[in-house]
């Protein structure tokens, strides 16, 4: 990935960061640099994901997958939640040729990504019951494969969710045994069905926290299924580690990181992710749970929203250019996409359309969008992609996770832990008459009954 930083700099945009500002900055990225490089060295919790480019072994991935009931299938449904679906979720959106709609989250149409191989692919990482059901009603389960992901192995909607899927294939009369392939920690639950029924088993790398997984078994099986490549994703990982030097004016992914915590310092504290790519889309997602999940702490951090272009150049842009002075826009651009022509037409009006192709069209929408933020003195950020394919996607979620490593050590705030998911886990587990590990009452359970209500009823 290659980063322009240009429309942050305070001759351009406020909150923006001064050139001294970023020389003075850079001492600082050295320093954090030096932690980083000595954190992988010692496969330090957290600091392993940026060493998953040489330790990630995609003959294992490949041989775990290679079972007829698993690579010939059909459909391949992955259950998963955060960190163990978004990567995944993300690679097979990026590479899944065009006009696909990646079936993710609630609310999702039925619909399900159709990899190149023609394998169609379905992310089941929310309890819905409405669109489980609806998933299941339409997946050929005689021909589809099941994917499940959890590096605790304990999490709730993901076990659910294996529970019912198992259940719908027994129902069906189809042995899920034979086609259900795990990625999970050592011990807990999903090890222990995984070794009962004897399912091909993959392990979550030691010390990588699961948002930091793609590049990992638990991004990359899904991927394996659908024959993308995984050799280059990784290859494309590997080039973007080279470029981890001690300057953020040397280094895109340390431009992009320091840039972000200097501008969130001086009041951007919302990060809008806009990819001009379809394929894209769910980058944003997996994007929004990195900077969140690992940002967002000791009152901290800045709140990633995801958006798409040129869409929401019709429903958010209005509010970046004329809002507040809050938010950094991160844009991502391919210089390279397979186009389509736009054809003549004669009514006048139109004739400028008729003259151009769609991607034309999409990459003037992408630079008078750039423009118009930086002409409204509103900082934003180019990543730039040379196309989107397995190569530069693996530098960009590599490149990304680089730049969140980065930003929190600058921000002084442990990047790799996520403590304050834990309490609405446990209202949950009370909620249903469950219990801490003890057999205690969970207490978080009561906060929920205790709510302050102030109703207005239609
Ligand atoms: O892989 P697991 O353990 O099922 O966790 C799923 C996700 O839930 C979280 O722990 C947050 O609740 C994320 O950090 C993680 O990616």
């Amino acid at each position: 990935m290659d980063v322009d930083i240009g429309n942050a700099l305070a001759t351009v945009a406020s909150p923006g960061i001064s050139r001294d500002a970023l020389e003075r900055l850079d001492e600082d990225v050295a320093r954090a640099h030096e932690r980083i490089e000595a954190g992988r060295a010692d496969a330090e919790h957290g600091y392993e994901a940026l060493n998953l480019p040489s330790r990630t072994d995609p003959d294992e991935i490949y041989r775990a997958v290679d079972r007829p009931e698993i690579a010939d299938a059909d459909a391949l449904v992955t259950i998963g939640i955060g960190g163990s679906a978004l990567g995944a979720a993300t690679i097979a959106d990026a590479l899944s040729g065009a006009g696909a709609e990646v079936g993710v989250g609630a609310g999702s149409e039925v619909g399900a990504d159709t990899a190149d191989d023609g394998t169609q692919t379905v992310f089941l990482d929310n309890v819905d019951p409405e669109w489980i059901t609806g998933h299941l009603e339409t997946l050929p389960l005689e021909n589809t494969a099941i994917n499940v992901v959890s590096r605790s192995g304990t999490t709730a909607e993901t076990l659910a969710n294996f529970l019912v899927v198992r259940e719908a294939f027994e129902d069906a009369g189809v042995d899920w045994t034979e086609r259900t392939i795990v990625t999970t920690g050592e011990a807990g639950p999903l090890r222990e069905l995984s070794d009962r029924h004897g399912l091909p088993a993959l392990q979550v790398p030691d010390g990588v926290p699961g948002r930091f997984s793609a590049l990992s078994p638990v991004g990359l099986v899904a991927a394996a299924v659908c024959g993308h490549d995984l050799e280059a994703l990784l290859a494309g990982a590997s080039a973007e580690a080279e470029t981890l030097t001690g300057s953020l004016f040397e280094c895109p992914a340390y431009a992009y990181g320091a840039t972000t915590h200097a501008l969130a310092a001086r009041g951007a504290s919302v990060n809008a992710m806009m990819p001009y790519a379809e394929s894209l889309e769910t980058y944003a997602e997996w994007f929004a749970q990195l900077w969140a999940e690992s940002l967002g702490k000791d009152d901290l951090g800045q709140t990633p929203v995801r958006a798409l272009g040129a869409t929401d150049q019709h429903s958010q842009l209005q509010l970046y250019r004329a809002g507040p002075r809050n938010t950094l826009v991160s844009f991502v651009t391919p210089r390279e996409r397979d186009d389509r022509a736009i054809p003549a037409t004669d009514v006048d009006d139109l004739a400028y359309l008729g003259d151009a192709s769609l991607g034309e069209l999409l990459q003037a929408e992408f630079e008078a969008t750039e423009a118009s933020l930086a002409a409204a003195g509103r900082p934003n950020v180019r990543i730039e992609l040379e196309r989107v394919d397995a190569f530069e996607l693996g530098g960009l979620l590599y490149g990304m996770e680089a730049a969140c490593v980065l930003a929190g050590e600058l921000a002084g705030v442990n990047a790799f832990n996520q403590p304050a998911v834990e309490w609405a886990k446990k209202a949950t587990r009370g909620l249903l008459g469950g219990t801490d590990a003890d057999g205690n009452r969970l207490e978080e359970a009561d906060a929920v009954a205790e709510k302050t209500t102030l109703r207005v009823d239609r």
